[in-house]
């Protein structure tokens, strides 16, 4: 294709929306344990604007929302018809899937085995909810449980409660678990509301980079917690991201990783070329602000085009090393 200039122009191979950290609640605003406001009631309406204008583009293959649909102060009463308020929100997207994540608060909300079939998320008996997709067969997307190996979530006596609080236990000194006071730099990452990938995710993981490999595969991975200490605070790190990013090294696929979880938002290149991009939060939009984009996706690059809070980056691959 030529533009007006008579240069050459490429057209992206697909297109696809985003947004991450709803966090609605029909509560009043209210502030975060850092002081940082939160705009619950706004929070739908910035998915509404990002909804709408996804729709008028008519070019996305798809939506991500990467979690926390709904935040931990909604009443409990309210949690399932909250979350399925949101969810009907995203359903107006006219293009194809929206693909959900679950978040922290979306487990302080409701139990795994009521949230995944409201997310459609595809499960077996067991509740995890990583997956992956292939919307066209030049490109994977990876979406991880971050919540694999949690204090949050599943039943009490569970296995993988058991082994979150061990985690916690060791690696956490204060008596609020939710607290990374006296935890120095990514050490800081061991608190109640992060959470980390079991062996047998990433055992999965490990194979579907194997497959994509041999399919001459890009892949992006997205996580509802960041995987790398340049482009996220400490303290909202995946608990093993160290051990998931060595996995994810041993490949040349690995393209991007996206995430949530820390509303400032990030970018970072690690030292493997692999760029990750953490997403401003909805919820913390003033009225009439946004954070919501989406991303053309090329041969050679992704490019994030953000609305207002959220920052346009552009991400260019490495070579392969
Ligand atoms: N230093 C802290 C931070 C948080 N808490 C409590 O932990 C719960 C979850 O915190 P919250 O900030 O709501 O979690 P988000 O997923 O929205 O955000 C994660 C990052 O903080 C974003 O930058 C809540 O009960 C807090 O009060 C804490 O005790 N101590």
């Amino acid at each position: 294709m030529v533009s007006s200039n008579g240069q050459a122009t490429t057209q992206p191979r697909f297109s696809f929306g985003l947004i991450s950290d709803v966090q609605y609640a029909d509560i009043s605003d209210g502030r975060s344990f850092h002081g940082v406001p939160r705009y619950y009631r706004h929070s739908i309406l910035v998915l509404q604007r990002a909804v709408k204008e996804w729709n008028t583009h008519q070019k996305h293959m798809f939506v991500i929302n990467f979690g926390d649909i709904v935040d931990g102060f909604c009443p409990k009463d309210q949690s399932l018809g909250t979350v399925q308020k949101v969810v009907d929100e995203f359903e107006k997207f006219k293009g194809g899937p929206v693909y959900h994540m679950i978040g922290n608060h979306c487990l302080y909300n409701l139990p795994r085995s009521q949230l995944l079939p409201l997310l459609k998320i595809q499960s077996l008996d067991d509740g995890r909810a990583y997956y992956d997709f292939s919307p066209v067969p030049e490109y994977r997307f990876v979406v991880l449980d971050a919540y694999d190996i949690s204090a949050i979530g599943w039943p009490q006596d569970h296995p993988k409660t058991l082994e979150a609080m061990k985690i916690l236990r060791e690696m956490n000194p204060n008596e609020d678990k939710n607290s990374p006071d006296n935890l120095e730099g990514p050490e800081r990452r061991f608190v109640m509301f992060n959470g980390g990938l079991g062996k047998e995710q990433i055992e999965w993981l490990d194979g579907v980079l194997v497959d994509a490999t041999i399919l001459n595969q890009k892949v992006i991975v997205c996580c509802h917690l960041p995987l790398d200490p340049g482009a996220a605070s400490k303290a909202t790190l995946l608990w093993n991201y160290d051990e998931v990013m060595n996995v994810i090294h041993r490949y040349n696929c690995v393209k991007a990783c996206l995430a949530g979880h820390d509303h400032k938002g990030g970018y970072s290149i690690d030292s493997h070329g692999i760029h990750h991009r953490v997403f401003e939060a909805a919820l913390e939009c003033p009225p009439d602000t946004n954070a919501f984009g989406y991303i053309d996706v090329y041969d050679d690059r992704i490019s994030l085009i953000g609305t207002d809070r959220m920052e346009s980056t552009e991400m260019h691959f490495s070579p392969p090393s």
